[in-house]
């Protein structure tokens, strides 16, 4: 098969329009199994993925984040099928890919494409960057317009490496240099899905920027659509539309970007966003506002009940230690799932008491996160109490004016009842 050569400005992205859904993820499960003894026999299962539902529209970047052992990786592994899941569903272009053998992935293969971590073990040291990023071809059998080699040329060229390197072997390339190699083989195939796990954590800081920006304008040239895994925000904060935050195999938040910066609504997003460096001078002498999230994220073999985060969270009560919050949405275009999210109205204001793990971990929160947690709730308390009031005395005022035209109406019509009756009399009377 041979497939036309693509310019370096050229849209890759085959059919989807902008903004339609490339693809659908309902109620996605990965349960690793433990197995002991002689049999083999299962006695657990790892709930590395738990149940999550989302979608990714064409053209957009959907930035996944949360810490490590949050089942980031694992949910990559399964949207690009490179795991099976245990339960739920996963549709591309609107066609059901959850359970298809190699032979029906293979065009799929094309379509959806991965950057891995580790830009050094993710390439093979006994082949050129010729054969390494030549190798989709050889895998799908196609031959690009103008042949492998050329292609393999211009894709060197469009990530902003030496041509001439063709014969090159990874060892004599850079960590950053490396990503390249690795984002080039995986542009091959004309991709409409690029799905990144950790695509800079492996690099200096200084040459992070310059991955990220590379993926970023590879977007605007080719429309591609991406899903950006990382387990901070410090990444994903400038090149993300919307933010799913992870958190022990669930989605605690999926907001837009704008909203998640603004005002975030999981006390986990808080934590997060806390731990990123904001680097503005006019509040370098401001007193950092850091929320140290106590101990590790727990074992997803047994996570705990209710709300999975009520271990470590500093507003949880006893209701977060049995009920599961639904990821809800409690704003347009923000999704949480929270029963005492930030910047909203509590979503369970008769439970007041904080569990003793709670206030064991408000200890560690800065008093002026707390001093500005309370602020913020009781001014939404505020501003959600004057919209009511508001509302009601639109209603009020709606229902007044609705009731004195109904009476104007009845009056009208009374009049003019009488009117006729009285000017129907004097006829039938005549
Ligand atoms: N093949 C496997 N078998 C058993 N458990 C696994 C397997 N792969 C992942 N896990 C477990 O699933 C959980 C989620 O792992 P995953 O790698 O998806 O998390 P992550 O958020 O991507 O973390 P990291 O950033 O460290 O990669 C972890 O507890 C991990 O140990």
């Amino acid at each position: 098969m041979t497939i036309p050569a693509q310019s370096a400005g050229a849209r890759l992205t085959k059919d989807a329009a902008p903004g339609e859904t490339l693809l659908k993820v309902t109620g996605l499960q990965k349960h690793f199994p433990i197995r002991k003894g002689l049999l083999q026999r299962q006695v657990g299962a790892v709930r590395a993925v738990d149940g999550i539902d989302f979608e990714v529209k064409s053209g957009e970047t959907l930035g996944v984040v949360g810490e490590s052992g949050c089942g980031k990786s694992t949910m990559g592994r399964l949207i690009t099928r490179l795991l099976e899941p245990t339960a739920g569903q996963v549709e591309f272009e609107g066609k059901d890919i959850t359970h298809l053998g190699v032979g029906g992935m293979r065009p799929l293969r094309r379509d959806v494409q991965m950057i891995f971590q580790d830009p050094y073990s993710s390439l093979n040291p006994r082949h050129t960057i010729g054969t390494i990023i030549g190798a989709p071809f050889k895998l799908q059998n196609v031959t690009p317009e103008g042949g492998v080699k050329k292609e393999v040329q211009r894709l060197l060229s469009v990530v902003g490496l030496n041509p001439e390197h063709y014969n090159r072997y990874p060892h004599e390339f850079s960590g950053g240099q490396r990503q390249r190699i690795g984002i080039a083989r995986a542009l091959a195939l004309n991709p409409k899905l690029v799905v990144a796990d950790e695509p800079v954590s492996a690099l200096d800081v200084s040459i992070q920027a310059q991955v990220v920006n590379l993926l970023d304008d590879l977007q605007q040239e080719l429309g591609l659509t991406y899903v950006i895994i990382a387990h901070d925000l410090s990444v994903v904060r400038h090149v993300s539309d919307r933010i799913a935050v992870m958190y022990l195999g669930k989605i605690v938040e999926l907001a837009d970007r704008e909203s998640l910066y603004k005002a975030p609504m999981h006390p986990y997003t808080k934590a997060l966003m806390s731990a990123v460096p904001i680097p503005d001078p006019r509040r370098r002498n401001a007193k950092s506002e850091r929320i140290l999230l106590k101990g590790d994220v727990p074992s997803p073999i047994s996570p705990p009940s209710g709300c999975r985060f009520h271990t470590r969270c500093w507003k949880a009560t006893q209701i977060c230690t049995t009920v599961e919050p639904p990821l809800v949405e409690l704003k347009p275009g923000q999704q949480v799932a929270c029963h005492h999210p930030e910047n909203f109205e509590d979503q369970a204001p008769q439970d007041t008491v904080l569990l003793t793990a709670a206030k064991e971990a408000a200890a560690l929160v800065a008093d002026e996160v707390l001093a500005e947690s309370a602020e913020t709730s009781a001014a939404v308390a505020a501003e959600v109490e004057t919209a009511s009031a508001e509302a009601e005395a639109e209603t009020d005022a709606e229902t007044a004016s609705a009731e004195a035209e109904a009476e104007t109406d009845a009056e009208a019509a009374t009049d003019a009842e009488t009117a006729s009756t009285e000017g129907e009399t004097p006829s039938k009377e005549k």
